[in-house]
């Protein structure tokens, strides 16, 4: 596939004799929503990790737009575009949803205290920080400190912080879980704004979101990819629908 901006080949990854991620292959193009999915400890968070580089690889190898980034740093990998969706737990609960925002764009641009000393750049910065309020539908949350927001914002400031550092690649680790209908549909709505311009990958459990929003789907049971297409195709698939019953038998 030559259109593809992630090109993932046998990556594997071994917990002693254990593989949770066992050659996994991927082909991720350029501006798909691309959706991992599979049962619980199909390796899916560990990919993850393999990809940000917050896990080094056993084996394998990992190319951004045909230049290798196996092996490097996370910082580095999220310096080159791939960046994970911070956690909850990484959002400051005592600053305003504005503040956390406005940290993490300060962090993309750098911590030289005389730039940000600069009236024009505070100016900016706030700009910049309220747009991104803006498009996360956060605005009126702007000043609420951002531990007393209801879980399905802290969601959204959670994406308005990755976005802050402006990913190529942008990450998502189940960005619907613990939500009600209502907020699941926010996000959902938000993902789709923010992946224009840019390439999702995402691990989600609600198959009923990926259906609706995801172009692609890699379907991953112990480790190993057992299909991939769209959702339609994946669905149908025998080894999916026994892996997901297995699951469910278990
Ligand atoms: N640090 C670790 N040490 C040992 N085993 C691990 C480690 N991390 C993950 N595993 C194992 O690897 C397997 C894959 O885990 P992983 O969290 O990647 O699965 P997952 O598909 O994300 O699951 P879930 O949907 O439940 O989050 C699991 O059996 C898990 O117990």
């Amino acid at each position: 596939m030559t259109d593809a901006v992630l090109r993932v080949r046998g990556i594997t990854k071994s917990f002693g004799a254990f593989k949770a991620v066992d050659g996994v292959d991927l082909d991720i193009a350029e501006g798909e929503i691309h959706a991992l999915i599979g049962p619980n400890g199909a390796g899916k968070t560990t990919c993850f990790n393999l990809l940000t580089g917050s896990l080094p690889l056993t084996s394998g190898e990992i190319s951004l737009r045909g230049n290798a980034i196996s092996g490097l740093p996370m910082d580095e990998i999220a310096r080159r575009g791939i960046v994970r969706s911070y956690q909850i737990s990484s959002i400051f609960p005592d600053f305003t949803a504005l503040a956390n925002v406005r940290f993490a764009l300060q962090q993309k641009r750098g911590t030289n205290f005389d730039f940000w000393r600069s009236e024009r750049t505070l100016e900016q910065l706030h700009g910049r920080a309220m747009d991104l309020l803006d498009q996360l539908g956060l605005v009126e949350w702007a000043n609420v400190r951002a531990g007393d927001l209801p879980y399905g914002r802290k969601r959204a400031l959670e994406i308005a912080t990755t976005l802050a550092l402006d990913p190529q690649i942008l990450l998502l680790d189940e960005p619907t879980s613990g939500m009600g209908r209502e907020d699941i549909g926010r996000v959902v709505d938000l993902i789709r704004k923010v992946a224009k311009g840019r390439t999702v990958i995402m691990v989600e459990h609600n198959l009923s979101v990926v259906e609706g929003l995801c172009n692609h789907v890699t379907v991953l049971a112990r480790g190993r990819v057992i299909a991939s297409g769209n959702y339609r195709e994946v669905a149908r698939n025998e080894k999916v629908v026994e892996a997901y019953l297995g699951a469910a038998h278990a």
